[in-house]
């Protein structure tokens, strides 16, 4: 659930099916602008390369969210690669028709604005968080936001993060030994079990929020 999910019934409307396997990019960087996606099931991941090359995590889009909005509303080139981790179907709508329902729907519109707002906001906070944290409150705090916006979406209930570690070392600028150490310190605290490869499964959510808090 989230600004769009009333939307999504005028969106499916309007647009193509689509559906997409792991491994499938949606987006790539710095491409043109043809469309946007609604993601109906599934996750993707969102990538961006730095100027020396090499590609960091942005962010995760699941159940409910847009992706490739931006560049259809500014009209620049693709500002990321959006790259499926979890297949699923959804929406495909072209930019010209993304266009139309903005300016026919001034309800979507509005929700569009706020999804990018809160988008925004996630963002700052990341940025902060990236400067004044220890490694540590940052995968805790990363992992905390990622399983209650899992919760919001209803798209990977359980407290699941199907995340490798790379992908975890990635999204919070961490090397992968550091964010190792941390989930073993985590797990003996209690605060989530490690799955085997790839997968977390956060079992005191509160608990990592404090430890967030520590800094
Ligand atoms: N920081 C971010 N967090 C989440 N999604 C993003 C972020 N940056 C880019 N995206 C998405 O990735 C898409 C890449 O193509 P667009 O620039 O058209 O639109 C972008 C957004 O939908």
């Amino acid at each position: 659930m989230n600004e769009l999910t009333d939307y999504a019934g005028l969106i499916r409307g309007v647009g193509r099916p689509a559906s997409w396997r792991p491994g499938q990019v949606l987006i790539r960087e710095q491409g043109a602008p043809d469309g946007v996606f609604l993601i109906g099931t599934g996750l993707v991941k969102i990538t961006a390369s730095a100027v020396n090359g090499r590609t960091g995590i942005l962010a995760w889009r699941g159940s409910g969210e847009l992706i490739g909005e931006q560049s259809c509303l500014d009209g620049g080139p693709r500002s990321a690669t959006a790259v499926v981790t979890r297949g699923g179907t959804g929406t495909f709508l072209a930019a010209r028709e993304f266009a139309q329902l903005m300016r026919e729907h001034p309800g979507f519109a509005e929700s569009v604005l706020r999804s990018m707002s809160v988008r925004l906001r996630e963002a700052a906070q990341e940025r902060v968080d990236l400067g004044a944290l220890s490694v540590g409150a940052r995968i805790a705090a990363f992992v905390a936001r990622y399983v209650r916006r899992d919760a919001k979406s209803g798209s990977m209930p359980g407290g699941v993060v199907d995340l490798t570690q790379q992908e975890l070392a990635e999204a919070v600028g961490a090397s992968r030994e550091s964010v190792f150490r941390a989930l073993q310190d985590f797990e003996e605290r209690g605060w989530l079990r490690r799955d085997g490869r790839g997968s977390i499964t956060a079992l005191d959510v509160p608990g990592l929020e404090a430890r967030a808090r520590k800094g």
